[in-house]
């Protein structure tokens, strides 16, 4: 992939602000130094150990320090981006750093209190507001939430939240397939949303924070705006707000993460890694490629980070000095941030808006309506000339005409069905009161009323049905009020005004400060030394200026060196973890694949690049597979897998023989037992399965027979096992877990993918249990 064009026009720098969070509790009690400062005017963040170590100085475009509150970190840092959105700009917030330094209090915050409330609560408000305060304008605002936990991207909202969705890529634009979006009408309903989905979140307690994220999590807000042009049509523009709150980077010797805990945490640092390998190769002039595919979370920041976003990084740090050196590393990475050029567009008149949709269906459904009341209900906002030519209304006009008219029809078909009613029962009174009529004709009439009315009635329900549908859409479409217009514009203006007055405000200090330091060059440039001895303090300065700076570099050299480091390491730790996986990978291959199997998968298989994971294409036409399933239409046959989980249900534990050799012995005689029979069955094309088995081999007599090897490995294992008297209880439930995994990829090696599925369900349901009680028992 190519790097993003740096510089042009429209390109814009990433905003990175730094917000430093107050000494905690176990801080205070501890003990520990605060090593960092900050200086609001300069946007300096500074760190420094000791008195006599030389400080290390940072500069952003914001920094905030322990005292800043959430309202100010709202309306300068998120409220900007907040308005481009509604232009129709893609806007990106996301709040990075270590663990427990206030990502999550400064992106959520407490929502429903005002004055801790986050980011994320206060952009509700704001987005409504301006809408609110919009009469030119019609709005469709919808909100998906997911979260990227071990790799794996989750939908929040989805009662299905532990599906795992697939990236894909249209038109350049990477989106989660079948991820849920719900359409919103208030900040309520979005904080409802929100709150839905926060539930399902990852969260855990660790050493370093009581509710630490153990997910990335993104929420997004769509804004489709539509308005009439000039020209008389329709123009619509689609902005993105993205909020997101990242896992913190951690040390699994802080945390203390163990187990689920650890491996969550290692998965957390490997995808901000690549996160910050690609703000670096952005930012490095000589490096042509960015590896946005090297995690889910970079993929989908791809528009974010050198793309065609508004873009702004919140970086929280600690103050306390035990964790100086994460502290560093975000400051360091943050820095390289700034430079990140993105070139902002505003994203007019896309294919497939909601917006259109909704507008297309509402004037479907009046159309309808409209023939269905012979042009009595005219609700498409277009009256007739006196040319014959239709004349196309304002939509404000529209709106509010339109609110009154269905409140009317309302009525009106409310008073109609009254009057059908009334003028039915008239006339079934009259005719049973007709004398000279015969019984039969009377109720041949009578009938033939009823079916009238109820055809009537019928129409008059179907009339009410489109209005509520209309109504409901129409409720959908956002609009401003004009009483609402001034009052909010002169608040918006004065929010603007204020932000706008503390930016020149601070870049007025910072001028103030860069001229003083530069006057101050010159006149010791200037300084004409009137003896040897004012020379040789002058130079003793320089040289002290000088050295200073070489010890600050030297001291740079030295934490890049440690960083890289621990950067090694973590990435050792990786590796480490990795080929684990493949040998355990190996392992079920070699023991349970056939080679000729093997080697038929490994020549089918294809890397796919959208989902970034191989796969066999068209697996469901193999030829085992077709037969497979003739087979079992023929038998109606639940049996092969019913015949397979109940020879492996016998599974059980004897004291004198491996738990974990007996349980593959009995796995492979399972499957070599259907197997063989499916062989006769269907002529299936096996490769005989000793080659599946290393604990029993086909002899030239066609017996099975342990294998010698085998058989002294078991004994060997017998010996161990007795030694340890009280093997425990986590270490069967890992091999019984073991047995049940290993047993579900080889099915799904072996079988047709329904069969597999079949298999599978009945395993989760049979066999888990049933392993997990053996271990229990
Ligand atoms: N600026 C702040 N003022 C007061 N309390 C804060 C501030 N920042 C963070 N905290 C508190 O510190 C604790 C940790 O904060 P939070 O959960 O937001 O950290 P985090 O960076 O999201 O951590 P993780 O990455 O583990 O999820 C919380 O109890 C939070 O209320």
């Amino acid at each position: 992939m190519s790097k993003a064009k740096q510089g042009g026009n429209n390109s814009e720098c990433i905003k990175v602000a730094i917000r430093c969070r107050p000494m905690s509790k176990n801080e205070i009690k501890d003990q520990r130094e605060q090593v960092v400062r900050m200086d609001i005017n300069k946007g300096e963040v500074i760190i420094q150990k000791s008195s006599e170590e030389i400080p290390k100085i940072f500069t952003f475009d914001r920094v905030y320090d322990q005292y800043a509150i959430q309202e100010n970190i709202f309306n300068e840092i998120a409220y900007p981006i907040i308005e481009n959105v509604l232009e129709g700009y893609n806007g990106t917030i996301f709040a990075y750093g270590q663990t427990g330094t206030g990502k999550t209090h400064t992106i959520s915050g407490l929502p429903k209190d005002p004055t801790h409330k986050g980011i994320m609560p206060r952009s509700f408000d704001t987005v409504f507001k301006s809408i609110e305060c919009d009469t030119k304008c019609q709005y469709l605002v919808r909100a998906s939430y997911l979260e990227i936990y071990n790799e794996e991207i989750r939908d929040l909202l989805s009662k299905n939240g532990q599906n795992k969705l697939e990236l894909k890529e249209k038109d350049g634009t990477v989106y989660v397939k079948d991820l849920s979006t719900f359409v919103v009408k208030s900040p309520e309903d979005m904080m409802e949303v929100f709150n839905e989905g926060t539930v399902n979140r990852h969260v855990r307690a660790t050493n370093m924070n009581d509710t630490s994220s153990r997910s990335h999590s993104i929420f997004t807000v769509t804004i489709e705006s539509s308005q009439i042009g000039p020209d008389g049509k329709s123009h619509i523009k689609v902005g993105k707000l993205n909020i997101v709150d990242l896992a913190g980077s951690e040390r699994l010797d802080k945390t203390g993460a163990q187990g689920e805990g650890a491996k969550e945490g290692i998965k957390i640092n490997l995808s901000l890694s690549t996160l910050c390998h690609v703000i670096s190769s952005l930012t490095d002039p000589k490096c042509t490629f960015v590896p946005y595919r090297d995690s889910k979370l970079t993929r989908l920041l791809q528009d974010s980070l050198g793309g065609n976003t508004k873009t702004c990084m919140i970086a929280n740090i600690g103050p306390a000095d035990y964790n100086i050196d994460e502290t560093l590393s975000t400051l360091r990475y943050a820095s390289r941030a700034k430079n990140i050029q993105n070139k902002p567009k505003i994203n007019e008149d896309p294919k497939d808006t909601m917006i259109r949709e909704f507008q297309d269906e509402i004037s479907r459904l009046k159309a309808e309506l409209e023939q269905f009341s012979g042009g009595k209900y005219n609700l498409n906002g277009a009256t007739v000339g006196p040319d014959g030519q239709q004349i196309i209304e304002v939509e404000k006009f529209i709106h509010v005409e339109n609110k009154e008219r269905m409140k009317q029809m309302e009525e009106s078909l409310e008073q109609e069905k009254l009057n059908i009613k009334k003028n039915f029962e008239k006339e079934r009174r009259k005719i049973q009161q007709q004398v000279e009529m015969a019984e039969e004709e009377k109720s041949k009439f009578l009938e033939e009323l009823k079916q009238r009315e109820d055809q009537a009635n019928k129409e008059k329900s179907k009339q009410q049905k489109l209005l509520k549908r209309i109504k409901n859409m129409e409720e959908k479409l956002l609009h401003g009020s004009e009483a609402m217009e001034k009052a909010m514009k002169q608040e918006q203006d004065l929010l603007k005004s204020k932000a706008e007055l503390e930016e020149k405000r601070i870049l007025q200090v910072r001028l103030e400060q860069e001229l003083k330091s530069k006057e101050e060059e010159k006149i010791n440039l200037e300084q004409r030394y009137s003896s040897q001895q004012d020379e040789l303090e002058g130079k003793k300065k320089e040289i002290d200026k000088i050295w200073k700076k070489v010890q600050m570099k030297k001291n740079e050299i030295g934490d890049l060196q440690d960083e890289i480091h621990r950067e090694r390491e973590d990435l050792m730790d990786r590796i480490r973890e990795l080929t684990r996986e493949i040998r355990q990978k190996h392992l079920i291959i070699d023991q349970f694949i056939p080679a000729q199997e093997y080697m038929r998968i490994e020549r089918r298989a294809e890397w796919a690049e959208d989902i970034n994971d191989w796969i066999i294409p068209n697996v469901e036409f193999t030829g085992n597979n077709i037969k497979i399933q003739k087979a079992k239409k023929k038998e109606g046959n639940n049996a092969f897998a019913n015949n397979l989980f109940e020879n492996i249900l016998n599974l059980e534990e004897s004291e004198d023989e491996d738990y974990e050799a007996a349980a593959t012995k009995r796995v492979n005689q399972a499957i070599n037992s259907i197997l063989n029979e499916e062989e006769e069955e269907v002529g299936l094309q096996f490769v005989p399965p000793e080659k599946q088995s290393v604990y029993f081999k086909y002899t030239d007599d066609g017996a099975v027979r342990e294998d010698p090897e085998q058989a002294a490995k078991k004994e060997k294992n017998k010996k161990k096992r007795l030694q340890s008297a009280k093997r425990p209880l986590t270490a069967k439930k890992k091999k019984a877990d073991m047995v049940t995994g290993d047993l579900i990829s080889m099915v799904q090696s072996m079988t047709s993918s329904q069969a597999a599925d079949k298999i599978i369900r009945k395993s989760k349901q049979v066999i888990y249990p049933k392993a997990q009680g053996l271990v229990q028992d």
